[in-house]
């Protein structure tokens, strides 16, 4: 593989300029690396290229710094042409400058394209290492040693079994420089991370302040600031703590580009007094993470907390998932209520609310459980002495940060449930569960598809190290990353092994791209620490505005004594106050009633008004439990909401074990909308494995308030589809819709489940669609993953058994849901 970048361009054409697929640089990773190592003398020579060849180059402003590309020039990696139009697509440019690499995040023609896509920075090293082993020239020799280093690095760190494994020093800034000349000049400073300088920093002074959440070009002269450098840091620091949803990480001590790594005391210590100073301004707290020694001097990861009053709180939700018995309701156990597991369910007891649940060990409805962090990333949960029970009050109260977990059944028979909490509960992350001693067996792969059909990031938990032998400890871990990796997933396994891998992983984590591991044991607690102190660094992924019409989407229902009515759900936008009066509905006849919110609770706990992303609950005034469904949505008048029976959406299908065409019905999952629909039409005669297309639903019992480019899970029995609505259509509603069941797929042939995947179809026009609309990118790795979601999942059967938690079934269930199965969700005030 390697010879074929580098015989990619002659070297005196033009400056060397790749541009591969994602899937080629991520074969490329392993193979180059080992190539140079066995056979380094088969290397191409690349010559450097002529100073005319480099004013040629695109990026003319780039070429125009004095420094850059002495010997050099800069190269692109990024996706195919294909990939470039798709928005979230990723690129990275690498510039092998002569005091170490320097890795930019560069923008394309389709928008901005991160840095750090994890799968990117692995390939680029071991890119530039080829190529460099190419080079005659002093600079090239010592940058080669330091690749050799690095790549030594990463090797003695990972064990053997898990050799491709990434360990978290990849994705920290390359030190680099160390052994240049103190004096040297990095002549890449006041560059920013486009090759365009920044119009308003003054970088002549000691570089000494790189924020971690984003890694755009940022530096600023913290050690003695004028003025106008001062306004300038607190602006950006504002800027920060905005796009963290109140946090963000800072490095003190490291310049924009890795260069000038360290300060000295007195430097480090007139750093942090301006970094403080800045934290005050902003009413933020200033939290030391880890304190580290360069040659160059000193390095101090801070993480800066907005502080909050005691009625708020940042709040995270994160899915737990995984096959049955991986340990997820232990994990919880034992992280809320601080108390280890005895290896037989003991500290799963704390949060079974069912006969059923305590009796079987099996967890079978959508269970809530937070987890608070005060402003120094303490746990602050404190268990009950008597009952063992939390007071989620005194919880929220004491948190600046609450992770609510949203506990999923692990069991096949329980999937529906699951899909529901997934796509209802609206997870920032995914934390998917692996037994060790077991593996990846039952659902973890059905699990893991659908956080990445839902474009969920997931990070991995093994369980169980304890009483799991080494070697099979290794197998598990083996499979994983080839389960992560593959082109199905494309995810870069990172195994976190200390405080250093969780910081780096954490800051880093927002890039779909990495998947940390964890390696546990509830038992004896072991790495429980790491997982705690990466739980308290994430934050929300998405942020929202408060001016924003509010909209909440309601996930379940509740009849409180002496309250009356109570939903619970999301606020997905806007801000929504005490006795605020909004739209309701739709009621089985699309009509929204205007309904007054009489109290809210966060987590159990009272408060005057939600904003975007937070759960709540609402008690409303004068409406019946048997009137509200879960789907309902509850909206500001200002949208003037219509409810919509028909719409339009990019499906594709990841398993049918024939074909699909029109009339096919199938229960659709759109946020916490749970309905069967049937396909009208659909710009292709039939549908089957791996096809996309664009198909026509409607709805068979009750409209429903969507919106375009929202998610959508299709599934019935072993069909999945995953997909995003296009358009809404406004139709009459049809006095009734006969539900045709699902005997309207047609089946040909004699083709049976364990049919192979077919090859991924879809029209020009489909494919132009597909990388236009940027979510669609994470679709078409879905598409490639289909063949993992298995042939064996059952699912619930209409009117399956699945139980709320502390809630009563819908009086008029029957007349309200499609199949009357039922979901469970959180106790009365869950949220
Ligand atoms: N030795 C050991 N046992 C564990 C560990 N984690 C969980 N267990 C045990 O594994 C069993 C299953 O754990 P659960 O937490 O119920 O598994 P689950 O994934 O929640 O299962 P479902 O709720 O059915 O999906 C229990 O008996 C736990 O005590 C661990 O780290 N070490």
């Amino acid at each position: 593989m390697r010879p074929s970048i580098l015989n990619h361009r002659s070297p005196h054409e033009e400056p060397i300029r790749m541009r591969v697929s994602n899937r080629i640089l991520h074969n490329l990773h392993v193979s180059t690396v080992r190539a140079y190592k066995t056979h380094p003398s088969r290397c191409e020579s690349v010559l450097l290229p002529s100073t005319e060849a480099q004013s040629n180059c695109p990026h003319k402003k780039r070429r125009a710094q004095p420094d850059t590309g002495s010997w050099f020039p800069n190269f692109l990696i990024g996706h195919s042409s294909r990939m470039a139009c798709d928005s979230t697509s990723r690129g990275i440019s690498i510039k092998l400058h002569k005091r170490g690499l320097c890795f930019c995040e560069r923008s394309d023609e389709a928008g901005p394209v991160s840095l750090l896509s994890a799968l990117s920075l692995s390939v680029c090293l071991s890119v530039c290492f080829s190529l460099c082993c190419c080079l005659t020239h002093t600079d090239g020799q010592v940058l080669r040693r330091r690749l050799e280093e690095h790549m030594a690095a990463t090797e003695t760190s990972v064990s053997p079994a898990v050799e491709s494994v990434v360990p978290a020093c990849m994705f920290a800034p390359d030190p680099g420089c160390a052994e240049d000349s103190p004096g040297a000049e990095y002549s890449d400073a006041g560059d920013n991370q486009n090759g365009e300088a920044e119009d308003h920093l003054d970088l002549t002074s000691k570089v000494a302040l790189r924020p971690k959440r984003s890694f755009e070009g940022f530096s600023f002269a913290l050690v003695s600031p004028t003025g106008e450098q001062y306004e300038c840091l607190q602006k950006q620091l504002r800027e920060r703590i905005e796009e963290g949803c109140g946090e963000t990480i800072y490095v003190v001590g490291v310049g924009t580009d890795g260069g000038d790594y360290g300060l000295d005391e007195r430097d480090m210590e007139a750093s942090v007094a301006t970094v403080q100073s800045l934290c005050e301004q902003v009413d933020a707290d200033l939290i030391l993470l880890r304190e580290r020694t360069e040659t160059a001097g000193h390095v101090h990861d801070y993480l800066i907390r907005r502080r909050v009053g005691e009625a708020d709180f940042l709040e995270v939700r994160v899915a737990v998932v995984g096959n049955v018995d991986a340990g997820k309701s232990t994990l919880l156990g034992v992280l809320t209520h601080g108390e280890l597991d005895n290896g037989r369910g003991f500290a799963r007891q704390k949060l079974f609310r069912h006969k059923h649940e305590m009796e079987s060990g099996r967890t079978s409805s959508v269970g809530n459980d937070i987890l608070g962090f005060d402003q120094e990333g303490q746990v602050v949960n404190k268990p009950d002495s008597h009952g063992g029970s939390l007071d989620w009050t005194k919880i929220c109260e004491r948190s600046s940060k609450v992770i609510t977990f949203i506990d999923l059944a692990g069991h096949e028979k329980y999937l529906k449930t699951t899909v529901f909490g997934m796509t209802g509960h609206l997870p920032d992350f995914c934390m998917l569960m692996v037994g060790s001693n077991a593996g990846i067996i039952g659902m973890t792969k059905e699990h893991l598809g659908l956080a990445l059909a839902l474009n969920v990031p997931v990070f991995v938990v093994v369980t169980k190290i304890d009483m799991c032998p080494a070697n099979i400890l290794q197998e598990t871990l083996k499979l994983l990353q080839r389960l992560l990796k593959s082109p199905g997933c494309r995810k870069i396994p990172v195994l976190v092994q200390n405080k250093d891998d969780v910081i780096v992983t954490a800051s880093n984590f927002s890039s779909e791209r990495m998947c940390p591991i964890f390696q546990i044991s509830n038992v004896t607690g072991e790495n429980m620490d790491l997982l705690k102190m990466f739980l308290n660094l994430l934050s929300p992924r998405l942020t929202f505005k408060d001016d924003e019409p509010p909209e909440f989407q309601i996930d379940d229902t509740y009849s409180v004594p002496g309250v009356g009515t109570v939903v619970s759900g999301t606020t997905l936008r806007g801000l929504i106050r005490l006795n605020d009066t909004l739209l309701l509905g739709p009621d089985p006849l699309g009509v929204f009633i205007p309904i007054a919110v009489k109290s809210i609770h966060r987590k159990r706990m009272p408060v005057k008004e939600v904003r975007g992303g937070q759960t709540a609950s609402f008690a409303l005034k004068k409406i019946k439990r048997s009137s509200i469904r879960k789907g309902m949505v509850m909206v500001s008048p200002r949208l003037n909401p219509q409810a919509c029976w028909e719409f339009e959406a990019e499906i594709l299908v990841l398993h049918h074990p024939t074909t699909i065409s029109p009339r096919y019905q199938a229960m659709v999952h759109c946020g916490s909308i749970r309905q069967t629909a049937t396909i009208i039409g659909m710009n292709k005669d039939c549908l089957r494995t791996g096809d996309k297309a664009t198909v026509h639903f409607r709805f068979i019992k009750t409209p429903e308030y969507l919106h375009t480019d929202q998610r959508l899970v299709f599934r019935e029995g072993r069909t999945k589809a995953v997909g995003t609505i296009i358009k809404l259509l406004q139709s009459k509603p049809q006095a009734k819709m006969q539900s045709t069941k699902k005997t309207s797929s047609q089946v040909e042939g004699s083709s049976t489940a364990s049919e192979e995947p077919t090859q991924m179809g879809g029209s020009p026009q489909m494919g132009q669609m597909y990388t236009k609309n940027g979510p669609f990118s994470s679709l078409l790795s879905v598409a490639q993953c289909r063949s993992q979601w298995g042939t064996r999942t059952h699912f619930l059967k209409s009117g399956g058994s699945g139980r709320r938690r502390g809630g009563q079934r819908h009086k008029g269930k029957s007349a309200l849901s499609s199949t009357g199965t039922t979901t469970s969700a959180a106790g009365v005030g869950g949220n």
